[in-house]
């Protein structure tokens, strides 16, 4: 079912924890809510659970005004940061708990509880206790309970947050499999842009109790609205620098900024796999030398620092890189193949250049 806020205010005395927030998750949709700690993330999935009662705003689920309907009449499923599995009772117990209290009958739960450990792939374990599981069946556990009466909307607060780096991932799959088997409408905290982006089908970006942007992870990333957005999500070179003759200029760079005056001042932002660095000081326009060189596993990052001292990051793949032999301290040269002005804070949308546009000199052949 859809779930639509418009306007959501809370306030906690004189602290706005989440401000005139309105947003959409579509039915069926996986929806990752993303943002840095004290955002205002887990407030909003508070508000739509029924766990606060909103300062200002109206929520809609399944288009029906819930703002007055009690946490059971709302029928969502939570699962929080920790897993909040009763401890006294087994897997099983556990999953049934909300259908013990919704009187279903003994045959219905145990039909219920069979279908769910099949589905979390925790066959064999009803009889156990949270304290017999690993952090990840645990997990699973509590991802059960929430489902186990068939709720219309699943809300997630950092359903990871407490498992290591390796049961995180395989959780993060499983989630994506288990949402696909069920299709139904969810809504996920974290503040962890890789996992809101590799398990997400949109994604909104949070700062300080505000939407700052809505898309498909994509967007989000390649096309980051503000400059929050462009900091929290991957790596960015961002410069600043004054407009002259339509070009912002920052050293001996020049971003075409057509539209905005001379003398304003703009930031720049590139991300790093569009800085081509070239061992050939001829090939580019511009000169740098190498400062430092990261291997990354699945590529390189080079830092580079240009004659005014400005530091940037390339990105360079496995083979791109193995072609070239560069060491640490040489001359290079390279140019900018694609950037962003972004807003300032308050301002309008981010203006994209166009892609190849040459805006640190023409790439060469
Ligand atoms: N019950 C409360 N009383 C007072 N302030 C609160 C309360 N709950 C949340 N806040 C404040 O509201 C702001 C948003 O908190 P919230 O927990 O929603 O953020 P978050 O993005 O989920 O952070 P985290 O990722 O750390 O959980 C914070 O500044 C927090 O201190």
């Amino acid at each position: 079912m859809k779930i639509e806020v418009r306007g959501l205010t809370k306030t906690f005395g004189s602290a706005t924890a989440v401000g005139g927030v309105s947003f959409v998750v579509n039915e069926g949709e996986l929806l990752g809510l993303l943002g840095p700690s004290g955002s205002g993330k887990t407030t909003v999935l508070r508000l739509i659970a029924g766990l606060e009662v909103p300062t200002a705003g109206d929520i809609f689920i399944d288009g029906k005004r819930v703002n007055d309907l009690t946490v059971q009449e709302r029928n969502i499923g939570f699962v929080f940061q920790h897993y909040a599995l009763f401890k006294h009772l087994t897997v099983f117990d556990n999953i049934a708990f909300g259908l013990k209290i919704k009187k279903w009958n003994r045959r219905d739960i145990d039909q219920r509880i069979t279908e769910l450990l099949a589905l979390m792939s925790l066959e064999g374990l009803g009889g156990r206790y949270p304290h017999q599981l690993s952090g990840g069946q645990r997990q699973r556990v509590a991802i059960a309970r929430a489902l186990a009466p068939r709720p219309s909307v699943l809300l997630m607060d950092e359903p990871f947050g407490a498992v290591d780096a390796k049961v995180r991932q395989e959780l993060r799959e499983w989630l994506i499999r288990l949402h696909t088997d069920l299709n139904v409408t969810s809504l996920f905290v974290t503040h962890d842009q890789e996992e809101a982006m590799e398990v997400s089908g949109r994604i909104i970006v949070f700062s300080k109790g505000k939407l700052e942007q809505a898309g498909s992870p994509a967007d989000v990333y390649e096309e980051p609205a503000t400059e929050f957005v462009a900091r929290f999500i991957g790596s960015m070179n961002i410069v600043a620098g004054v407009v002259r003759h339509g070009q912002v200029q920052v050293g001996s760079l020049e971003f075409p900024a057509p539209g905005f005056s001379d003398g304003q001042t703009l930031q720049v932002g590139f991300r790093p796999y569009y800085v081509k660095v070239a061992e050939d000081p001829a090939r580019y326009r511009q000169q740098a030398k190498l400062r430092h060189i990261y291997f990354l596993g699945v590529a390189y990052r080079l830092e580079i620092e240009t004659p005014d001292g400005l530091i940037l990051r390339s990105r360079m793949n496995k083979e791109e890189f193995r072609r070239c032999h560069f060491t640490v301290g040489q001359a290079v040269s390279f140019a900018v193949t694609h950037f962003r002005i972004l807003p300032q804070e308050g301002a309008g949308p981010a203006i994209e250049a166009k892609p190849g546009s040459p805006i640190a000199g023409p790439l060469t052949p």
